[in-house]
């Protein structure tokens, strides 16, 4: 399927290009040409980090060597932890004996390897050369594996050293947790999952506590196996559902959609994405229990910045940058770099962790802005560097730079701010070479940040552990600080100033209140850009008022849309305003990034972005409004009574999204905070993109008394304790899921029902419509791949069962749990050709509304979850058929994942 899909794709994508390219001006053909090998070489990339990193002498051929290498293929096992292991053991237990008997060229081929640092050994990693991979039969059943369950969500292409940010946040359930620049969403989806860590069993042990019910009779060996994060202590708030909260946020509108369609896999409710400037990421106001009239505002307890970086540790993967790479593509990204981790650390709670991270080896684009952002924020008394060094000991790292040098455009190296300031008193006009500032160059003596432990900081090279390269640094806030304004405002020669002090005539933020208040005055989704900078500058010292620029043409500015590869180098959402004659940063003040987070200023700065923004230009399609439910609704209260919902499960927390709040086609379920922010935040311009899991989706039913929402597979999880006896069907038997996996529509009707095993005569006699099929293994029929408890949507109709999986989840189960690739059988359709020949009209005519009510279901799921992008798949208003024109799904979301595995099982190479 990858394979297929993927050639297609790439088919549609270089069709026009490639057709294209390939023609001449009159139409005619041009030879066939090749491209040049990119050379890997490039002098000022060698000369600078032989010079910046401090290698060891002995230390830089393998260095280089490394990075001159192909990257190896690396992939992590996904989702809840003990379906993450199950899967996890298919490899080890089905694929790797096979492939570990293969020798080549007279030596044993090498199979993947676990990650040696990451927890449960659920990260893999393989070096194993293409033409091996084709070669051999057990890699092609290993890539059949590999795509499938990257198709499902099971397995998630991921590099090796991307892995590593996620790990040190340490985050735990219950949490509410911030990912600003987060597509394609890799990082997202562990944070994900660590806030569900455990979820699932907690709520069984809660269902069996206030129901007696045996919900998983045979789960006592398993829960034993599950860890600590599993006991109720560690999210009790909400029965045991998680009660924490991922807001991942990406400035470029596609991408965040890139991010929807990773982290829709985990079917959370948990999670809302929004499509920020992350230097400018709004307050979001929450409820205040103790003064209900009063908001108060979402503070994290973890922030992953994730920052658009010039991606130099991606050399291995992106070899056009051994030729694009220059100087100045870090020099450009610094100032956004410090403003989001500002943002970061402003939006923090006191005894909160952000963790700052990069895939570029640059100290311009990591200690330099750790150290800038720390100062900006009041020095070390109010944020610290933590000590990771005894986090992940297998991992081999190097501390970070306490010294370093600037390369500038021209490729000429700086040691510090007052080098610069010499050089630049001796030019004519008094200009800095290009794009320098002071904060990026290390702290100076005698300012707050001196003494910056910079070392903690974690720097991870490609020959270290063979992967690529990657910068990553925890810090820890303190306590509340205001943030001091930028100070590479201003041109540095007629008002030289030494790196962390203050200009002279102007003092510091906390020190002068009216500049404060003047910031204040600029809303808070507004960057002044290019000329508005000089004008907002300004207006901040004259405490005036200046016209903004919105905030939707800075995001248009930079972030374009243009798909990048994860980790690889990005354009910056934010604008990099320049003075047009000597291309330095002209740095305006970003209101969010200057007023500190006080509730009431935050109040404040909100008063302000409620007002009209006449310039506010929309960046993507209209966004449906997120309305939620009354619990009294007449359908919500059908809903609960047909599947006998249990009243401990919430019905306040059900919502549609089109604005006259009806259900029309879909209804999706949140968690209380995620209800609670998208209801407060509601026109106040906060760009929420997505939000909810889909729970119950419309359906044609074949009575009145069948419900007309069925429950959708992703809500299954979540709901599936919930519902009465008399909607579930419990399974025990491998053949009998077999069968159901199998048959779209195995019939029940006359005698077919005794076909169906164990639970012929319970679909038998329940009453038409969708149900759960509780799967949970006997102890006969259990074995290792037979083992895991699941609850799927079944529909029964007068004649047959139908499964409602995609087909791409059928094939995935039977491939994990019988080994098979049987093709799916379709038995309407082979009965409409043998069977029902003989039967009489009316029950022929029940027979077709029955197979057309079925079809209808199964066709509305398929197109679901084919649609990966959400305008359309969220959109239910009136004025929405199913899935109107629901672009294809973001190309590069899915080439990033099928592709490229077919190409790490050495299949298909990678477009990207
Ligand atoms: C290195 S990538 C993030 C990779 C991601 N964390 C992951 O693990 O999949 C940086 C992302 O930042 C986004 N971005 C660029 N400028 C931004 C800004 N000012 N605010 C928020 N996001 C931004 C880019 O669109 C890009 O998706």
């Amino acid at each position: 399927m990858g394979r297929g899909k993927s050639g297609h794709r790439g088919g549609g994508r270089g069709g026009r290009g490639g057709r294209d390219r390939d023609r001449d001006s009159r139409g005619g053909h041009r030879p066939y040409q090749t491209f040049p090998e990119v050379r890997k070489e490039n002098s000022r990339l060698e000369q600078y980090y032989n010079t910046v990193l401090g290698l060891p002498e002995d230390e830089k051929a393998d260095f280089w060597a490394a990075l001159r290498r192909d990257l190896p293929n690396s992939f992590r096992f996904c989702g809840s932890k003990g379906h993450a292991l199950a899967v996890k053991r298919l490899l080890q237990t089905r694929y790797i004996p096979e492939i570990t008997r293969i020798t080549h060229e007279g030596v044993a081929v090498e199979p993947p390897q676990p990650v040696p640092w990451y927890p449960d050994s659920l990260a893999w990693s393989m070096t194993t050369p293409k033409n091996v991979v084709r070669k051999f039969p057990p890699f092609a059943a290993f890539q059949k594996f590999l795509v499938s369950e990257t198709s499902v969500g099971n397995i998630s292409r991921q590099e090796v050293v991307s892995m590593i940010p996620p790990l040190l946040m340490d985050v735990r359930p219950g949490m509410t947790v911030l990912d600003l620049c987060a597509a394609p969403g890799s990082k997202a989806a562990q944070l994900l999952e660590m806030i569900h860590r455990g979820e699932e069993a907690r709520i069984r042990q809660v269902i069996r506590t206030f129901s007696g019910d045996d919900v998983r009779t045979e789960d006592a060996h398993e829960d034993a196996h599950e860890d600590e994060a599993a006991k109720l202590e560690a999210d009790p708030g909400d029965d045991g559902r998680a009660t924490g909260l991922l807001i991942a946020n990406d400035a470029d509108y596609k991408r965040s959609h890139m991010l929807i369609h990773q982290l829709k896999r985990l079917s959370s409710p948990n999670m809302i994405v929004t499509n920020h400037d992350a230097t400018m990421y709004p307050p979001l106001r929450i409820p205040n229990p103790e003064n209900p009239s009063k908001p108060s505002y979402l503070k994290f307890d973890r922030i992953l910045a994730d920052v658009p970086c010039s991606g130099d540790g991606t050399l291995r993967k992106n070899i056009n940058l051994w030729k694009d790479w220059t100087p100045g593509n870090a020099l450009g990204l610094h100032l956004t770099q410090v403003r989001i981790l500002v943002r970061a650390l402003q939006m923090l709670k006191p005894g909160g962790r952000v963790v700052y991270s990069t895939c570029s080896m640059n100290p311009v684009e990591n200690e330099a802005v750790v150290a800038a952002a720390i100062e900006r924020c009041g020095g070390p008394e109010k944020v610290e560097i933590i000590d990771c060094s005894d986090q992940l000991p297998l991992l081999k790292r190097k501390p970070g730079l306490r010294k370093w040098q600037i390369m500038d455009k021209s490729a000429r190296l700086w040691s510090s701010w007052a080098e610069v300031e010499e050089y630049t008193k001796s030019t004519e006009d008094g200009i800095a070479p290009g794009r320098l500032v002071s904060s990026m160059f290390p702290p100076v003596a005698g300012s707050d940040c001196a003494d910056l432990p910079l070392e903690r900081c974690m720097r991870v090279y490609a020959h270290q552990q063979d992967t690529g390269g990657f910068f990553i640094t925890a810090l820890h806030k303190k306590a509340e600080f205001k943030a001091k304004p930028e100070e590479n405002r201003k041109q540095p020669a007629k008002n030289a100033r030494a790196n962390g002090q203050a200009p002279a005539g102007k003092r510091p933020l906390e020190e002068d209140g009216k500049e404060e208040a003047g910031v204040k005055k600029l809303r808070l989704s507004e960057e002044p850009t290019t000329d508005e900078s000089a004008a907002a500058e300004t207006a901040t010292e004259a405490n005036t008022e200046v016209e903004p620029k919105a905030e939707a043409d800075a995001v248009a500015t930079s972030a374009n849309g243009e798909a990048v590869e994860e980790d690889g180098p990005v354009e910056t959402g934010a604008p990099q305003p320049t003075d047009s004659n000597s291309g330095t940063p002209q740095t305006a003040t970003t209101p969010a990034a200057v007023a500190d987070n006080t509730e009431q200023q935050q109040e404040e700065q909100q008063q302000q972005q409620q007002q009209p923004e006449p310039r506010r230009k929309q960046e993507g399609p209209y966004e449906e409004p997120f309305k939620f439910l009354p619990p009294d609704h007449e359908v919500i209260k059908n809903v609960a009574e047909f599947y006998k919902i249990s009243p401990r499960f919430p019905s306040d927390r059900y919502m549609v999204r089109n604005a006259l709040g009806e259900p029309a086609k879909a209804i999706y379920y949140t968690s209380a905070l995620v209800r609670d922010i998208l209801v407060l935040n509601e026109g106040r311009g906060v760009k929420f993109v997505h939000g909810g899991v889909k729970m119950y989706v419309k359906q044609d039913a074949p009575s009145a008394d069948v419900c007309r929402w069925r429950i959708q597979s992703e809500g299954m999880p979540i709901l599936h304790g919930y519902v009465g006896a008399e909607r579930v069907v419990v399974l025990r038997k491998k053949e009998t899921l077999r069968k159901l996996l199998v048959e779209m529509f195995p019939k029940i009707a006359g005698d077919g029902w005794r076909r169906m095993d164990e639970i012929g005569e319970r679909v038998r006699d329940l009453a038409l419509g969708c149900c759960v099929l509780r799967v949970e293994p006997g102890v006969e029929d259990r074995d290792e791949d037979f083992s895991e408890h699941m609850a799927l949507p079944l529909w029964k109709s007068f004649q047959s069962l139908n499964l409602m999986l995609p087909k791409e989840d059928r094939s995935a189960m039977l491939l994990r749990i019988y080994n098979d690739t049987t093709p799916l059988i379709n038995m309407g359709i082979q009965r409409d050709n043998n069977a029902s020949a003989g039967l009489p009209a009316e029950e022929k005519d029940a027979e077709m509304k029955d197979e057309a009510a079925a079809a209808a279901a199964r066709e509305g799921q398929a197109a679901e979850e084919e649609a990966a992008a959400p305008a359309a798949e969220e959109g239910d208003g009136p004025a929405d058929v199913e899935l109107p024109d629901a672009p294809a799904p973001a190309p590069e979301a899915e080439a990033e994942g099928e592709v490229a595995v077919a190409a790490a099982a050495g299949g298909e190479e990678s477009t990207a």
